[in-house]
């Protein structure tokens, strides 16, 4: 932060810069901004500042004799712009350009200053962008580096990675990022559609396509997504004939909805995410080749909490004090036996995992340190906890296998989806089984 505050301070003497008029259209630029730029004079006379600056962040409203500063993209360059209104008039500064600084450092810095703003920002829309990535060992930089540089083009990510090491935090961080910010989100679980009902969920329907139809049909996720960005989240688990589907809808950008006679055009980036290895899957032909390389254009690789070590106390004291304010608590240092198991953990369930730790110990703890102590009503140390016997099982009153299995894994069930306070990826961990059986469990017994 420090460099980039330094950065700043160097270059404010801009000799990139234009000037509008009370409208927003251009009346004088400068030629060093032509050069910068690679744009040609007649490019830029007469058009709309919009036209030529694209902003990433919010452009804040100038008022007379103040500047302000926003981050935007100019002829493909990223850039921090500083905003000045000189009576009716505005001028556009540049400040700093991508070539001179890399995008997740001016990011960062611009959600530093516009923190009161990016922060309702991410509430309203409960979306995390890349300030919420907790994390700044060397590993983790570096990813947040390069996801923010894929961020701004329209490239298919495929995020991979172990479960609960953050890659729904990453597709939204890289959303926030992208142009299509203002555009709608739209997540997709594949594991947890059960794959009777994907098509209709994820293509939409036309009136009438199948008994139980909605009259007027119904818009599937992927034209919700429209003009913005569709997370497909466990895309192992895309049942073979949607993958079929969905390669279309790549190839094409077009979607057609079930029982419907004509297609639609779609414009959405995708970014898929999985924690299984999709090339052993493509040998096993469990999934499509071809749709495999659609997807594989940029793989960003999430790496597990045991790789990155160095993050384990800074994401615990990030949570420590999410749920200082969640729960009311006090706690400001955490104990050296703690620290030490903490960090020598080796974290299957990474950072999901960690944050279900913390969240208990901060349910119990009392004082201002949490420590090793203060998780002595559950076990830290036997993972592997079981989950309590059905006591109305006795060899007496056993009605047939299949009933008595039924209610051993509803009990089961039950019991790790209350260990883990409801979070089904982690309590499928606990099972020790792949969360998509998890869903659909679930849905089988009708468990809420
Ligand atoms: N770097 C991080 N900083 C703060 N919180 C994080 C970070 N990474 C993950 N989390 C938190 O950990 C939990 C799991 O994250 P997320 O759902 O993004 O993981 P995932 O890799 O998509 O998991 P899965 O493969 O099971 O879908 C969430 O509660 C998320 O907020």
């Amino acid at each position: 932060m420090v460099k980039i505050e330094r950065k700043i301070e160097a270059d404010l003497k801009p000799s990139d810069y234009l000037v509008v008029d009370d409208s927003g259209l251009i009346l004088e630029i400068s030629s060093d901004f032509y050069h910068s730029f690679s744009l040609t004079p007649t490019d830029l006379k007469g058009f709309s500042v919009d036209a030529i600056i694209k902003e990433t962040t919010p452009r804040p409203s100038s008022v007379v004799g103040r500047k302000n500063v926003f981050f935007g993209v100019i002829n493909g360059q990223p850039c921090l712009i500083r905003t000045e209104k000189i009576n009716k008039h505005t001028c556009y500064s540049i400040l700093v350009k991508n070539s001179e600084i890399d995008l997740y450092e001016i990011t960062s810095f611009m959600n530093s200053i516009n923190k009161p703003k990016v922060q309702k920002k991410t509430n309203s829309n409960n979306r995390y962008s890349f300030e919420d990535i907790v994390g700044d060992g060397p590993l983790m930089m570096q990813i947040k580096e390069l996801a923010a540089r894929i961020a701004t083009s329209n490239s298919t990510v495929l995020l991979t990675g172990e479960s609960g090491t953050g890659k729904e935090l990453f597709a939204q961080a890289i959303h926030g990022l992208s142009s299509r910010k203002d555009h709608p989100f739209v997540a997709v679980n594949c594991a947890a559609i059960p794959e009777d009902l994907f098509e209709s969920e994820v293509f939409g329907y036309e009136a009438g396509a199948f008994s139980g139809a909605k009259r007027e049909g119904k818009p599937g996720k992927i034209e919700l997504a429209q003009n913005g960005t569709l997370f497909l989240d466990e895309i192992s688990e895309l049942p073979y004939l949607a993958q079929g589907k969905l390669l279309r809808v790549l190839q094409e950008r077009e979607v057609e909805r079930l029982g419907g006679t004509g297609t639609k055009t779609v414009d959405i980036r995708i970014i898929a995410a999985t924690n299984r290895d999709l090339k052993s899957l493509v040998q096993e032909g469990k999934f499509r080749q071809d749709l495999f390389y659609r997807l594989y254009v940029f793989e960003l690789k999430i790496p597990s909490l045991r790789q990155r070590k160095e993050d384990i106390l800074t994401l615990t004291e990030h949570f420590i004090n999410y749920y200082n304010n969640l729960f009311n608590r006090e706690v400001k240092y955490i104990g050296p036996d703690l620290q030490e198991w903490l960090v020598s953990n080796d974290w299957p369930g990474n950072i999901r995992e960690l944050r279900a730790i913390i969240e208990r110990g901060m349910n119990i703890v009392e004082g201002d340190t949490l420590m090793l102590d203060s998780f002595r009503f559950t076990s830290l140390s036997d993972r592997a906890e079981q989950p309590p016997t059905n006591a109305t099982s006795t060899l007496s009153n056993v009605k047939s296998l299949e009933e008595e299995v039924k209610k051993a894994e509803m009990a089961a069930i039950q019991w790790a989806l209350k260990e883990t306070n409801g979070d089904k990826t982690l309590a499928a961990q606990r099972l020790k089984i792949h969360p998509a059986s998890l869903y659909r469990k679930i849905s089988k017994y009708k468990i809420n």
